[in-house]
């Protein structure tokens, strides 16, 4: 089996201890008293020292933002790059209860260029039915020069270590490659909103036996929303939303255990980084439906006439009246409104209900979910999983 040299030392599932029911599920190693976590940062090769990357800093964020920029998540073929903006960042990395001191960063100590990044924000997920304070771990990325220089084990280290400090002993983190040991396999699906550009730039393909003419007519979508009462979400809703949320999640193994300032925070409609929608009930005057979504835009490497490609990210939604398949569609007509080019969704979740009916198609790549620290028994369906990491 492939080597994972760095993985093999950690406290996660391991491939080996598949299917051996002797092993508790919950956490992997006892907490320790913070005393005794390790003081001082770890090593890093000669040329590089740490930083902590100040987001509030808008020379630090621009910094930030551009090492991500030319640098993070491509997809299998280099055609595309995560596009992450500086506000979506700032929101990413700033939620209720948040340390600057998890903002990693890794300069060239001659030249202070930021060359590597790793990140976590503080997250209760519950886990079936214990909820669990973790560390959300995302946004690593080396310099593409200093690729295989194993730099990420020491990064991955560093904010375990810091992650301790705060008597914090779980994390949730999501990878496109596979390592010891996945929670659940996603797919991701994606919903054309403008074929003509998705195809002119090489996302999609022309179907067989079709025309353009006829693959713009196939996703064309109508002008304005049809569910009576479907309005952008506002502050005096966080209560409301609030406990819709909090009762849809209950139904999954592994969800966030959102309270009403994490719903003002990752929910509350934000220009350009995250939209949220609801039913107030024209009649009871209840709220009654939610559905959100984010925006990432891509990067569209080497094109002529295109330089972005504007994505939408299915987020959290939730029915108790309106059918799933509507309330989404509804959330196709707006951001096709708003002009993206596409709408992304994983098969987590209850998604797999109108993925088909609505016209997604099938991604290239997986996304494996992982939790550090914490065994569970068998692996989840992608159903079953209610958290969406951005
Ligand atoms: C091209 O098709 C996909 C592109 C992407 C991503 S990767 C960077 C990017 O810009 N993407 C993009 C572009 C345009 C619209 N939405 C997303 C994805 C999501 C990530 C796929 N992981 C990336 C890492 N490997 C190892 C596994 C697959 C899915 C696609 O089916």
């Amino acid at each position: 089996a492939k080597k994972h040299k760095f993985w093999e030392t950690q406290p996660v599932g391991q491939f080996k201890d598949i299917g051996n029911l002797s092993l508790q599920e919950g956490p992997i190693e006892p907490p320790t008293p913070t005393s005794e976590v390790k003081q001082e940062p770890y090593n890093l090769p000669g040329p590089y020292e740490w930083t902590v990357c100040d987001m509030d800093s808008d020379e630090t964020c621009n910094e930030v933002y551009n090492l991500l920029t030319t640098n993070y998540v491509e997809d299998d073929e280099n055609m595309f790059r995560f596009n992450y903006s500086k506000e979506f960042l700032r929101w990413a990395l700033r939620p209720p209860g948040y340390y600057k001191s998890w903002h990693i960063g890794v300069r060239v100590k001659t030249s202070k260029k930021l060359v590597a990044f790793i990140t976590g924000v503080p997250a209760r997920i519950r886990v079936r039915n214990e909820v669990v304070k973790m560390a959300e771990i995302n946004f690593l990325c080396v310099h593409k020069k200093l690729r295989s220089k194993r730099l990420a084990p020491v990064m991955i280290k560093e904010i375990t270590r810091r992650v301790h400090l705060e008597n914090i002993w779980h994390a949730a983190y999501t990878a496109g490659v596979v390592l010891p040991t996945p929670i659940t396999t996603c797919q991701y699906w994606h919903r054309s909103l403008n074929p003509k550009k998705l195809i002119d730039v090489g996302f999609s393909r022309l179907g067989a036996r079709m025309t353009m003419s006829r693959t713009i007519k196939l996703y064309k979508l109508p002008d304005s929303t049809v569910t009576p009462g479907f309005r952008k979400m506002e502050l005096r809703d966080v209560p409301a939303v609030t406990r819709l949320l909090r009762n849809y999640l209950s139904q999954f193994v592994v969800a966030p255990d959102f309270d009403e300032h994490d719903v003002e925070h990752w929910l509350l409609p934000t220009e350009n980084v995250v939209d949220s929608y609801l039913v107030d009930s024209p009649v009871t005057h209840e709220v009654t439906d939610f559905c959100s979504f984010y925006t990432l835009p891509s990067s569209i490497l080497g094109h002529q006439n295109y330089s972005t490609l504007k994505a939408a990210y299915s987020y959290y939604n939730v029915t108790t009246k309106t059918p799933l398949l509507q309330l989404m569609n509804d959330a196709l007509i707006i951001a096709k409104q708003k002009d993206y080019d596409v709408f992304n969704a994983l098969d987590v979740m209850q998604n797999e209900s109108f993925l088909k009916e609505l016209k997604f198609g099938p991604g290239d790549g997986q996304l494996h979910y992982y939790l550090y620290n914490y065994r569970l028994q068998n692996g989840l369906k992608p159903m079953e999983l209610g958290l969406v990491l951005l």
